[in-house]
């Protein structure tokens, strides 16, 4: 990236602390020592925290951020955690209008296990950049005359089911803005990554305890690969995704960018993952986008 394109997305961060600050409160303190140190921290009053309580009755605790420049722009969600749920909203907003025009209308390819979470953060993804939202499952089971995926498994078997999983990311790949949620066996298959590659993928990684609580939570009849194990419900759907990352887990890192809902937790102070919301995800989603265009080398630096 070159020198002034690095000054634009620097000013763009800073700018959206700011503005998060006015919104907000007169009392946002901004290191002065920015520039100089090559760090930013902001931090929100106290006065703000008593001033604005949260919708949800929660009484959020003092922001701070701090931003290392040579990984810039890291995580927005080191700041301590935005709780306020207009305050995610308005961070995503301003963080996919900030990397929109790099993303050019690459789509977006979500890939993680089954319960990652795919289609739930993909529909913020899709709503907030202004692309349409498509899942492949939903799209072989279109292509196979309304056959439920559990059915075209019982029917015709894997096989077909993957043979026809590649036709839809084949037929998806030369189109744009869109963001698209992927069976997760999606990635097993290297002819998938190529048609995936045209646009930018991002990998949903999720514990797969949490996985399973999800999973468990709303039943297994629409995940056929789930439908093995011996035992309680919970327990049946660890072990069995638990055999399926084993086989999957290093094809998932093939992926452009990776959310570790872990990551996010510790960063944000939660123990539990299922506290992290669609949109905190989203966030972190498209942050890690923004590194990976970084890295892509010169991309930036055409604007
Ligand atoms: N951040 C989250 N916190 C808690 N529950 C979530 C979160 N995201 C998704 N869920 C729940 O987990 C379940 C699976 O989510 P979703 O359907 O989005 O995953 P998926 O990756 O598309 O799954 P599949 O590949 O099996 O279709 C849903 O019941 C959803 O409500
Ligand atoms: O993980 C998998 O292999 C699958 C995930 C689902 O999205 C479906 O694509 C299908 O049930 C297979």
């Amino acid at each position: 990236m070159d020198a002034q394109a690095t000054q634009r997305l620097q000013c763009s961060t800073l700018m959206q602390f700011e503005r998060l600050g006015r919104k907000h409160s007169d009392s946002v303190k901004l290191n002065r020592g920015f520039r100089e140190s090559k760090k930013l921290r902001v931090f929100f009053s106290a006065n703000w925290q008593s001033a604005k309580p949260s919708p949800s009755g929660r009484k959020t605790t003092p922001i701070e951020a701090s931003r290392s420049y040579n990984n810039f722009p890291a995580s927005i969600l080191e700041s301590g955690g935005f709780q306020d749920p207009l305050d995610e909203e308005l961070i995503l907003k301003n963080k996919s209008q900030e990397i929109k025009p790099y993303v050019n209308g690459r789509c977006i390819y979500l890939v993680g296990m089954m319960g990652s979470g795919k289609t739930t953060v993909g529909k913020v993804l899709s709503q907030v950049l202004n692309y349409s939202f498509h899942d492949c499952d939903d799209l072989v089971e279109e292509d196979v005359g309304g056959t439920s995926v559990a059915d075209i498994f019982k029917l015709y078997g894997e096989g077909f089911f993957r043979d026809k999983e590649t036709e839809v990311l084949k037929k998806l790949s030369p189109m744009h803005r869109l963001v698209i949620s992927t069976g997760g066996g999606a990635v097993v298959r290297p002819i998938n990554w190529k048609y995936m590659h045209k646009g930018i993928s991002v990998w949903l990684d999720v514990p797969i305890e949490a996985l399973a609580r999800r999973i468990t939570a709303v039943g297994t009849n629409s995940r056929p690969l789930l439908h093995y194990e011996a035992g309680d419900a919970y327990t049946r759907t660890l072990t069995r995704l638990s055999a399926l990352f084993e086989e999957r887990g290093e094809a998932y890192g093939n992926a452009n960018a990776r959310v570790s809902v872990e990551n996010i937790a510790a960063k944000l102070g939660h123990r539990d993952v299922s506290d992290l919301s669609p949109t905190v995800i989203a966030i972190e989603a498209l942050e890690q986008i923004e590194a990976f265009l970084k890295g892509e080398g010169g991309f930036y630096g055409g604007y």
